[in-house]
């Protein structure tokens, strides 16, 4: 594929060592861990490896802390029902109004089978207000789960703190890292963080492979039951190509962290600062001072998120928008909504998310483009009228 690949918060491109990495795994290598012969072994030991390298990338105490599983949804689920399960005196759960819907579609289930669901607001910038978070943290709480980064701003949330306000409160804490495994440094073993969720596509590692990180010492109750794969914790014969695939991802990943945090971070400033200096009525959206480094997020008033992504498609450049209509609705992202932004903002939201392949010639050729195509739409734009937006273009934010 050619073309500008700036939607790497959907997915990654599998690096091409880590595909390298896997091929034995197809073909000689193709034994099943579980047997007691020599095929069986060799595939145990590469899989003992991928567990240390992911436990190295997570700082993890120990490598029997890493659970293989199918995706990040698999480890999100699998973390919320554990702790509901295992602290069945508990009946109230806590998390964001912001969260993916691996989390958000759980908790409305949940919410149908009896428990209650606390979804804590967040400001303009996407911030988490801790004192609402410390005055719903009850002794019924069973489980608090927020999101590291988020997907579409990649906003943090103060996680590590967060988890030790639930620790004092006795309830256990899972995060979802899909979005921060792999861009941010962690050291879960110096933190209170009971479970957290990791998904390899994210990382340059293939789809269809996660990891849920579970903390020694902390109660669980497995969602699948069978074999006795990951120690009983997830049964079903593993994933074995995928698993080394997603191990040398993982050690990858450490490798490029310095680069991710210096280099991709310079691409996306010049991408951010290029795009706002060149287009009237944009912004960035979320916390622009504490955000993942490789994403931006801008709001473009006045037009479609749709419209500027068909045109940029045009140009071979892939992103995406904040305003897909995921429940079929039309509305702008439950993101956006929580944050506040004013429908007319908040529909012409564009994400562009980098990885250490994007280079300093995509990042010009954006910057060249994007001026041109919000030029075009805002000429169609019944809000818009020659240089700037009509008086009836104003539209109240979201209650
Ligand atoms: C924050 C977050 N959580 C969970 C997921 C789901 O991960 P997976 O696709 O591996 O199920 C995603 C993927 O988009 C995500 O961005």
């Amino acid at each position: 594929m050619t073309g500008i690949y700036f939607d790497n918060n959907a997915t990654t491109r599998v690096d091409p060592v880590v595909v390298e990495a896997m091929l034995p795994y197809f073909t000689e290598q193709f034994g099943n861990p579980s047997s007691m012969h020599s095929f069986g072994n060799k595939v145990g030991l590469a899989i003992k490896k991928a567990r240390m390298q992911v436990q190295e990338l997570l700082g993890a105490e120990h490598d029997s802390e890493i659970i293989f599983t199918s995706c990040g949804t698999e480890s999100d689920s699998t973390a919320i029902l554990s702790a509901l399960k295992a602290q069945p005196e508990r009946k109230e759960i806590i998390t964001t109004t912001v969260e993916h819907p691996a989390i958000l579609t759980l908790c409305a289930y949940l919410e149908k089978e009896g428990y209650k669901v606390h979804y804590l607001k967040v400001d303009g910038k996407g911030r988490l207000d801790l004192d609402e978070y410390r005055r719903r943290l009850t002794d019924q709480v069973a489980v608090v789960s927020a999101m590291w980064a988020n997907n579409e701003t990649g906003t943090f949330f103060p996680v590590v703190e967060m988890a030790e306000l639930a620790n004092a409160a006795g309830a256990m804490f899972h995060t979802d890292a899909v979005q921060a495994v792999g861009k941010v440094p962690l050291n879960l073993k110096d933190t209170k963080i009971d479970m957290l969720s990791v998904s390899g596509h994210k990382l340059h590692a293939p789809k269809g492979i996660g990891v849920l990180y579970l903390k020694r010492g902390t109660r669980f109750r497995p969602l699948l039951r069978g074999g006795h794969q990951e120690r009983g914790r997830r049964a079903g014969t593993e994933n074995t190509t995928s698993i080394v695939g997603l191990g040398k991802a993982a050690e990858m990943a450490m490798e490029a962290m310095a680069y991710e945090n210096t280099e991709v971070k310079r691409l996306r400033d010049k991408l951010e600062a290029g795009i706002l200096a060149k287009v009237p009525r944009s912004f960035v959206t979320g916390n622009p001072d504490d955000r993942l480094p490789n994403t931006s997020n801008i709001a473009f008033e006045f037009i479609e998120g749709e419209a500027i992504l068909l045109l940029l498609n045009k140009f071979g450049i892939a992103a995406s928008s904040g305003s897909a209509c995921t429940s079929g609705s039309l509305e702008p992202s439950h993101v956006m909504r929580a944050m506040g932004i004013p429908y007319t903002a908040a529909h012409g939201t564009v994400r562009f998310s980098l990885s250490r392949y994007s280079t300093e010639a995509e990042v010009d050729r954006v910057i060249a483009v994007v001026p041109e195509i919000i030029a075009q739409l805002r000429k169609l734009s019944p809000y818009w009228d020659g240089d700037g937006p009509k008086e009836e273009a104003f539209a109240p934010t979201y209650a």
